[in-house]
């Protein structure tokens, strides 16, 4: 019914054995809760019982008194229950909290054991097991025991009353009602499995979003969106057949259901004449009635619906809880959603065209930038939101091919907009944004190309885990990349003029030190083992090396030291290309061909010298940066815009 179904033992019959030996273990606890039960079944009995004696003796005979007796019967029954009831309250907590405490248990031992056995390796799970699902566990399981018992001391209370009463009842209502529990329990195996593959295809997809979410930067920066959204799509796809199944066998439930819950009473119905031939009496009838839709069958809807919710849950869960360890507790269909991101090693050694599909395949780049791009602001007008106000208002601006702009303004004013209309990830409501000609996000170019279009380094700079090779080389064409004699990429190359870029570039930005601190290009690299401004160098050197004809650097060395932040500028000046920079410093701006103030609606540009004649907001800036007072980097959480 189900294409994620599994032929593996059950969880029913794996946890059978442990449940077994847990209600073993408490078996007082058990006599305890068997003995307020009693009391259920014997409050059950009485009602139907005290109804029927009230009609036939009293009401019927003509004994009014008599009748009121029987009814003050069944209702000092339904006091009895109430007390039935607290007692079994009572004797619960000593039944679940035990069990509860022993799955925490469990859940700690294992999260420590997996902790010292893979340190690296954080077992994010074990928090949801501790909190959501051994909580839920313990309610089910509260549930559910409360519902069987209540249902089989129930059910042994009224059908005692309808033997008492007449017992040819027994033999219109006792084949409806078990056949419907037959049926109702065919369907709680494979519902079962059918929750499970629900629930795992439903991690599955959260694990496959969270890869992806995380590997986002890779997925655009490599072309790999079609790749990736089809891989969502199959994931989405197996959670939407694993609800279609599941709701079929809920349909089947129902079914079950309604035979049991409603045909005793159609059939009772159906079967009066001919009872009342056999000596039921008027008051009989209206006592199983009682029995039926007072007691009986509320009871069996009860135990119905929490058999299939609470019951398959708790089968899940327990399973999962106090199962097989799995290798460090995601689930086999979970690691499978880890899908997404296989696409991004291939993407992250650099070879980019490894990871798009073939109708997104680059064309084959340049291994060094060309002259430079030349980049044409015509007319731009950005707004985040249709009623919000522009940022950026009629702007226009061209950079010449390898002229090297910087760009200044206060905190807000629209700098990282522009960075980021330039890169094409956001697009000018009016006017148009054109790169050697045409729009960024010009139609049929895909992710890879613009990859090899341009290059946008953001304020917080983007490392993985891997060797730092493989994170430098992240942008680089085959050529460069597929350094290892055998063509693997990132392994260790041969000396080369290849290798000798990768140096050259490593140490233009200032990447020699931290590189051998790490213990070479071929040492794997822990991103939260680095310092922002480490990070900042190694995307630094990754722009560097790519063919890029146009890097804009977004703040992208407002973590490293001035001196540090000269020297990559200076690379970069030094590249072939053109660059675009948006300042951290004013010492940036003494640096550029020219600088582009932007000032609300206005945006002037021209030479440092020239802007300090003309522009009384660069004037303001410069002071304003000369007396400390600038020059922090001003990351918001949540609006990064920008892969690197
Ligand atoms: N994703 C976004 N959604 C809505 N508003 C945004 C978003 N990103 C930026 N803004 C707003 O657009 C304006 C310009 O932001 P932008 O980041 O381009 O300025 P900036 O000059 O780069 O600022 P800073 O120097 O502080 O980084 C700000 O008012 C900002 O709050």
């Amino acid at each position: 019914m189900s294409p994620v179904s599994r032929t593996a033992p059950g969880p029913a019959r794996r946890l059978l054995p442990r449940a077994a030996r847990f209600l073993r273990s408490r078996r007082r606890v058990l006599v305890r809760l068997g003995g307020w039960s009693l009391l259920e079944s014997a409050q059950t009995f009485l009602v139907g019982y005290g109804v029927a004696q009230a009609l036939d003796r009293g009401f019927l005979a003509g004994s009014t008194g008599t009748g009121l007796a029987w009814l003050a019967v069944a209702a000092a029954a339904t006091v009895v229950g109430g007390l039935a009831v607290r007692g079994v309250f009572r004797g619960l907590a000593d039944l679940v909290e035990p069990l509860r405490d022993g799955l925490l248990r469990r859940v700690v031992t294992r999260a420590l054991h997996g902790a010292v056995a893979e340190p690296a390796r954080a077992d994010n799970s074990s928090v949801s097991r501790l909190t959501h699902q051994t909580e839920l566990a313990r309610d089910s399981f509260a549930g559910l025991v409360l519902v069987l018992r209540s249902f089989v001391f129930t059910a042994a209370g009224a059908l005692a009353g309808l033997a008492s009463l007449h017992p040819l009842l027994l033999l219109v209502v006792l084949p409806p009602l078990v056949l419907g529990l037959l049926l109702f329990t065919a369907t709680l195996v494979p519902m079962a499995a059918r929750q499970r593959d629900f629930l795992d295809a439903d991690e599955a997809l959260s694990t496959g979003y969270g890869a992806v979410a995380a590997g986002l930067r890779d997925v655009v920066a490599c072309g790999a969106e079609r790749r990736t959204a089809g891989e969502a799509d199959a994931l989405v796809a197996t959670e939407v057949e694993a609800a279609r199944s599941l709701a079929r066998w809920a349909a089947a439930r129902t079914v079950a259901l309604g035979v049991a819950g409603h045909l005793p009473i159609v059939l009772l119905l159906f079967a009066t004449p001919w009872l009342l031939e056999r000596g039921l009496t008027a008051g009989a009838l209206l006592g199983a009635l009682t029995y039926l839709t007072q007691s009986l069958l509320p009871a069996l809807r009860t135990l119905m619906s929490a058999l299939g919710a609470a019951g398959t849950r708790l089968l899940v869960i327990l399973d999962r809880l106090v199962g097989e360890d799995p290798p460090h507790g995601a689930p086999a269909a979970a690691k499978s959603a880890a899908a997404p991101s296989a696409a991004l090693p291939a993407a992250r050694s650099g070879t980019v065209e490894s990871a798009a599909t073939p109708a997104e395949t680059p064309a084959p780049a340049p291994a060094r930038p060309a002259a430079g791009s030349r980049v044409e602001l015509r007319s731009v007008t950005f707004a985040y939101g249709p009623g919000a106000q522009p940022v950026l208002r009629e702007v226009d601006l061209t950079v010449e091919p390898g002229e090297h702009l910087v760009v200044v303004g206060p905190s807000g004013i629209g700098k990282s907009t522009l960075a980021a209309l330039v890169a094409g990830l956001l697009t000018p409501g009016r006017g148009e944004v054109l790169v050697d000609g045409a729009p960024p996000r010009a139609a049929g170019r895909s992710a890879g190309e613009l990859a090899r279009q341009r290059v946008l380094i953001p304020q917080q700079a983007y490392v993985f885990t891997g060797t730092l090779r493989e994170n430098l080389l992240y942008l680089c064409p085959d050529d460069l990349s597929a350094g290892a004699p055998d063509g693997t990429p990132g392994g260790a190359p041969e000396a080369g003029p290849e290798e000798e870029r990768l140096a050259a570039s490593v140490a233009a930005v200032g990447l020699g030190p931290l590189a051998d601190g790490l213990g070479g290009l071929d040492a794997v690299v822990d991103p939260a083992a680095l310092s922002q401004g480490e990070r900042q160098l190694i995307a630094l050197g990754r722009a560097h090396l790519s063919p890029a004809p146009l890097v804009l650097l977004d703040e992208a060395t407002c973590h490293l030291d001035p001196e540090a932040e000269a020297r990559a500028e200076r690379a970069f000046a030094d590249r072939p290309g053109t660059l675009v920079v948006i300042a951290h410093r004013i010492s940036s701006a003494h640096r550029a061909d020219r600088v582009l103030v932007m000032d609300g609606a206005r945006a002037t540009a021209g030479s440092h010298r020239e802007l300090l004649d003309r522009s009384r907001l660069y004037r303001d800036l410069v002071g304003r940066w000369h007396t400390g007072r600038e020059g922090r980097c001003a990351v918001r959480p949540g609006r990064s815009r920008a892969p690197a």
